[in-house]
């Protein structure tokens, strides 16, 4: 019944208010798989959350002796011998009192209590020295812990496969375990260590107590019970309601994102996005204030209850103590040691408690953590090189013939596919051009020939090696890329086109002639700082470019990776002038003969004189042939490029003036 009653206290997500406004406008903000773990953790008991400790206290010193073990011992003993000094100095406090109070005080009782009161004091100096020293180690610990744990999320983030980020679960996991995850696994460490602390010192006022009158030990834990049942209560119920908001804050994160970045700057700007956006986020600001409200609300509730019965326990206490008193079990000089015995025990019951329900909390969240690495893990475990590995794990050759067979491809989470049955061969020295229209599958298909995705059937074979069941690191070294969405890296010049072969030295040569080949020396030459210009202007030096000069620094990228390999190039002259496009046309034609390329281009002038032209459509390979072939099939491709030369015709007819016509390759 009470159970049921606190249940009610839980805040959960719901329609009203403003929320309303919300929930339509931003349907994804409810995760039920969330939600479900959320009430499993709030149907915990106390006794089921305190036999999660051991568990829970051997995972953070694990965590904690990998990052150091010789803090992490210096803490944990330091710690266990001040509690040994905490009991040598209650004992000598009880032995002081003993003596003292055994009948009115005279100057040779007070010289007899003289090596107690001695004791008292080196204890107590004793304490509070190891104390420090503990403190110290334990501090110490602390950037060690966070250090590694934080290099081991983002080896596991960056190892991950690339489908994981086309999943919203995944994304939610990532986002609990960074926010506060990783910080509670760090903080569990020192949880724990306080919590050992705290367990030493209750353990040595017991010891103590059990000298003094063992009746009292048992009324010193009940009194510390309410307050621990409160603490554990609030803890959880803080959990579920940060758990069940997680997808919100994600979104309200976005939100903010959006409203204050330079790169999204412009766009709010040009299309007067901000009254909306600040009306989402004021939406989602007062859902988070009114679910703030319940939390506090149940919360305070949950304290004050405990505070009560705890209040009504610590009476009892004093009340048997009198009781024992006044019946002559305890003597008056037992008492007074017993009243500073259980004023100690119980500041130190509370730390205890407080210790313990911190671990529960932070291994609440530290759990968050360790499920992500487990999602990462087994995500990275799957991938069918690591699950069976390769015999011969040497790298491969560069391909002389890539062919994909019968490939079909569907995004996680999507129930159409992006490519079906696709098979088609690419030599090397030969050019593939893939051409269709938007939506078709062709920069999927690239993402598959680069290895960023595995097909969801059949096969991408490598000289007749099928490279989608091998470690990409056998091969990947042959792929460049110039992708359509330029990644605009805020690195210097030399960097932003050397990233593909950071692991290796800067090669002054290469690099000037893939700047060369793709249009962007001179003005790499012309920046402030050459080479080692910044290329963020949110930065003291640093400058933003242009479109199509980001554009010739993605493509001196990829050129710059390549090495003969295969060449992918999608749109790589979308945003390019004229003169830059006829450039690296130039540059990608050259490549004929010698190294394999893939283009996708919609400036069917750009492709004419292609080894093969494929036609995708609604992620189908519907033409494959020449050029020359292809207009004579009076297919899709000549349909287009009818299309295309109509257009150009308009363009260059007497008195306009226009581009080249689609019968003026780019690549002749
Ligand atoms: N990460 C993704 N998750 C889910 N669906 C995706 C994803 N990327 C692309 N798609 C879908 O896959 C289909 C093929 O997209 P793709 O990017 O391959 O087309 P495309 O031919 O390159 O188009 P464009 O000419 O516009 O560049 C589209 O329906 C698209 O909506």
């Amino acid at each position: 019944m009470a159970l049921e009653w606190f249940r009610r206290l839980v805040p959960r997500q719901r329609k009203r208010g403003s929320e309303d406004t919300i929930v339509d406008e931003l349907p994804v903000l409810e995760d039920i798989a969330w939600y479900r773990h959320a009430d499993e953790v709030e149907s915990a008991s106390f006794w089921r959350m305190a036999r999660r400790l051991p568990r829970l206290l051997r995972q953070a010193l694990g965590t904690a002796w990998a990052a150091s073990p010789a803090w992490t011992a210096a803490a944990l003993i330091l710690n266990t011998v001040a509690g040994i000094a905490t009991t040598t100095a209650l004992l000598a406090v009880s032995d002081a009192t003993a003596t003292l109070f055994a009948a009115p005080p005279t100057w040779d009782r007070i010289f007899d209590a003289g090596p107690a009161l001695v004791l008292l004091a080196v204890a107590s100096a004793a304490r509070s020295g190891l104390g420090l020293g503990a403190g110290y180690a334990q501090q110490r610990l602390d950037p060690l812990v966070l250090n590694r744990t934080e290099r081991e999320f983002y080896e596991l983030v960056t190892a991950v496969p690339r489908a994981a980020f086309d999943d919203d679960q995944f994304a939610d996991r990532l986002k609990g375990a960074k926010d506060r995850g990783s910080r509670a696994v760090v903080d569990l460490v020192g949880d724990v260590v306080d919590l050992v602390t705290a367990a030493v010192t209750v353990a040595a006022v017991a010891v103590a107590l059990t000298i003094i009158q063992p009746v009292l030990v048992p009324l010193l834990f009940a009194a510390a019970l309410p307050t621990g049942w409160a603490a554990v209560r609030s803890a959880r119920l803080m959990y579920v309601s940060n758990r069940s908001r997680v997808s919100r804050r994600r979104r309200l994160w976005m939100v903010e994102v959006l409203m204050d970045t330079r790169w999204a700057a412009d766009d709010l700007r040009y299309h007067e996005a901000g009254p909306w956006l600040r009306g989402q986020h004021r939406a989602m600001v007062d859902a988070e204030t009114q679910a703030d409200f319940d939390i506090i609300r149940s919360q305070t509730v949950t304290r004050a209850t405990g505070q009560i019965l705890s209040g009504l326990a610590v009476a009892a206490v004093y009340g048997v103590l009198l009781w024992l008193l006044a019946t002559g079990t305890v003597p008056l000089a037992v008492a007074a040691a017993a009243v500073v015995a259980l004023g100690q025990g119980s500041a130190a019951m509370a730390n205890l408690l407080v210790a313990v329900n911190t671990v529960y909390e932070d291994g609440l969240y530290a759990a968050d953590r360790h499920e992500f690495d487990t999602l990462a893990a087994d995500r990275i475990a799957a991938q069918p090189h690591i699950a069976a590995p390769a015999k011969d794990p040497g790298p491969l050759p560069v391909p002389e013939i890539i062919e994909v067979v019968d490939v079909s491809f569907r995004y996680p989470g999507k129930d159409t596919e992006a490519l079906t049955g696709v098979s088609l061969t690419i030599r090397r020295g030969e050019t593939i051009a893939l051409v269709g229209e938007n939506g078709s599958g062709k920069t999927t298909l690239a993402k598959l020939l680069s290895g960023l995705y595995p097909p969801t059937s059949g096969r991408i074979l490598w000289d007749g090696v099928d490279i989608t069941r091998i470690d990409p690191g056998r091969w990947r070294p042959h792929v460049a890329v110039i992708a359509q969405q330029v990644q605009r890296w805020p690195f210097t010049a030399e960097l932003s086109v050397r990233l593909g072969r950071s692991h290796e030295p800067a090669n002054p040569g290469r690099l000037r002639s893939a700047a060369r080949d793709a249009g962007a020396l001179a003005m790499i030459e012309g920046f402030d700082n050459g080479w080692q210009q910044l290329l963020d202007a949110e930065y003291r030096g640093g400058t933003d470019l242009s479109g199509g000069q980001w554009q010739r620094l993605s493509s001196a990228r990829g050129l710059y990776r390549d090495h003969d390999g295969l060449l992918l190039a999608d749109e790589p002259s979308a945003a390019l002038d004229a003169r830059a496009e006829a450039a690296l046309f130039d540059t990608l034609r050259a490549r004929a003969g010698r190294a394999a390329t893939v283009l996708i281009s919609h400036r069917l002038q750009g492709v004419v004189h292609a080894d093969q032209i494929a036609v995708l459509e609604e992620g189908k390979l519907t033409e494959l042939g020449t050029h020359v072939d292809l207009v004579a099939n009076h297919g899709t491709y000549s349909e287009l490029w009818a299309l295309q030369a109509r257009s150009y015709a308009a363009l260059s007819a007497p008195g306009r003036c226009g581009r080249d016509s689609p019968t003026t390759p780019l690549w002749t």
